[in-house]
């Protein structure tokens, strides 16, 4: 693991095509008082395992604290002084306490915040400002915005204030912070329908694309001149930690791959829907995922569309797109490696694999509350 410095994290002259900047954190799930589930978190973790996934490639700056034990694809920088971000996330307190929420979030210990000069020097095509523990200074924005082509912003990363005593995460008015006069220059603006309530999405529209999801009714996509629902997937949700960091890993993941706006936030409505099925960070099958992978690539073909130098959203809906919906509901339902792969022999005869269900997904490592983040210890169907 890389030590103090950023400069040991940089790689010049490499061009990625999604930058992803945001500080890995340690999630506690508590529902009446005691711990449910812990799991790596921070909204680069779940966009950086879409993104990969769909077999993008992307780099990610995040600090984390000598504390932090994740096994991660893409190093931390590391801050001997600091502790890793971690939050608590109280579902019952939201429920009782405040029903426009679906919890409450205190964050326990943050990390420092990263720095212009913690950014890889090299252009990206993409760049994912995505803070969850105010890590995102205004200077660093506008560094990605200088060095990146496009920037999406999560509005978690701009808006968050954390209570001086006990960390409750509390929400200010977009307009009210140093980041109002970036947002002219940033690509996509994304906020959860709770949040977009902290902005006048009728101006911010006029400035820069603006999605809002909306759980289980899907999202939003507000432009100059239009705007446009896109319909959800079907979900059996267990924790809906991290749905809209899947979003917008899915739907950055579909324009980088030269999807149209509207075909770009169904794979963000997707991968957002499969996130809400598992607990903590999700682990994607892969044969869903090949699946999900075709079906871009078809849907690609469809039109012809390639890559551009530069980025160009295109919003009106294109032809197909209900089509696009019903393929992508279809491979959400591919059944899962583990069943299909396996060859029939006597031992998984019918009757041993009942007595041994095999879980369609089984959630990523899940750290027990005493051994805070070091032994990672395997869950089954999201249950810790
Ligand atoms: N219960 C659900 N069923 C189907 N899809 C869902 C469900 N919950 C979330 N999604 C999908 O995930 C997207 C993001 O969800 P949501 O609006 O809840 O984000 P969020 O509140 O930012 O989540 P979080 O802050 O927990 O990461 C939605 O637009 C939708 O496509
Ligand atoms: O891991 C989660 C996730 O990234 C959420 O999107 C964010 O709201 C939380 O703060 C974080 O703990």
């Amino acid at each position: 693991m890389v030590t103090s410095t950023a400069a040991a994290h940089k790689t010049p002259q490499q061009q990625t095509r999604v930058l992803i900047v945001g500080n890995y954190c340690h999630d506690v799930l508590m529902q009446k008082d005691t711990v449910k589930a812990e799991s790596l978190g921070g909204a680069a973790s779940f966009i950086s395992n879409v993104v990969n996934g769909m077999s993008v490639s992307c780099n990610l700056v995040s600090k984390v604290g000598e504390d932090f034990k994740y096994p991660v694809d893409f190093t931390p920088i590391v801050i001997p002084t600091s502790k890793t971000t971690v939050f608590h996330a109280y579902f019952d307190l939201a429920i009782h306490g405040n029903c426009h929420q679906d919890r409450v979030l205190k964050r326990v210990s943050a990390c420092d915040p990263i720095r212009p000069s913690d950014l890889p020097d090299a252009r990206s095509k993409f760049g994912m400002a995505v803070g969850v523990g105010g890590e995102i200074l205004p200077e660093t924005l506008e560094r990605m915005i200088e060095t990146c082509d496009a920037v999406f912003v999560d509005i978690q990363a701009l808006i968050r204030v954390f209570d001086s005593v006990d960390g409750t995460v509390k929400l200010v008015k977009l307009e009210e912070t140093e980041f109002y006069s970036l947002l002219p220059r940033i690509g996509v603006l994304k906020a959860s329908s709770e949040e977009a309530v902290f902005m006048d999405v009728e101006e911010v529209r006029k400035w820069c694309c603006v999605v809002v999801t909306n759980g289980k009714e899907g999202c939003k996509v507000y432009w100059k001149d239009g705007e446009l629902g896109i319909p959800p997937f079907l979900a059996n949700q267990k924790d809906p930690t991290g749905a809209g960091d899947s979003f917008l890993g899915g739907f950055v993941a579909g324009l980088v791959q030269g999807l149209a706006v509207p075909d770009a936030a169904l794979l963000g409505n997707l991968f957002g829907s499969l996130t809400v099925e598992q607990i903590g960070l999700p682990k994607f099958d892969s044969r869903l995922l090949q699946r999900v992978k075709d079906e871009v690539q078809r849907r690609k073909m469809q039109f012809l569309r390639c890559e551009r130098s530069e980025y160009e959203p295109e919003f009106l809906k294109p032809d197909g797109h209900e089509q696009f919906h019903v393929s992508l509901g279809a491979a959400k339902s591919t059944p899962p490696f583990s069943i299909q792969a396996r060859p029939w022999t006597p031992s998984n005869s019918p009757k041993e694999t009942e007595q041994t269900p095999i879980p369609h997904y089984t959630a990523q490592a899940k750290l027990l509350a005493s051994s805070v983040y070091e032994e990672p210890i395997q869950t089954v169907e999201g249950k810790p």
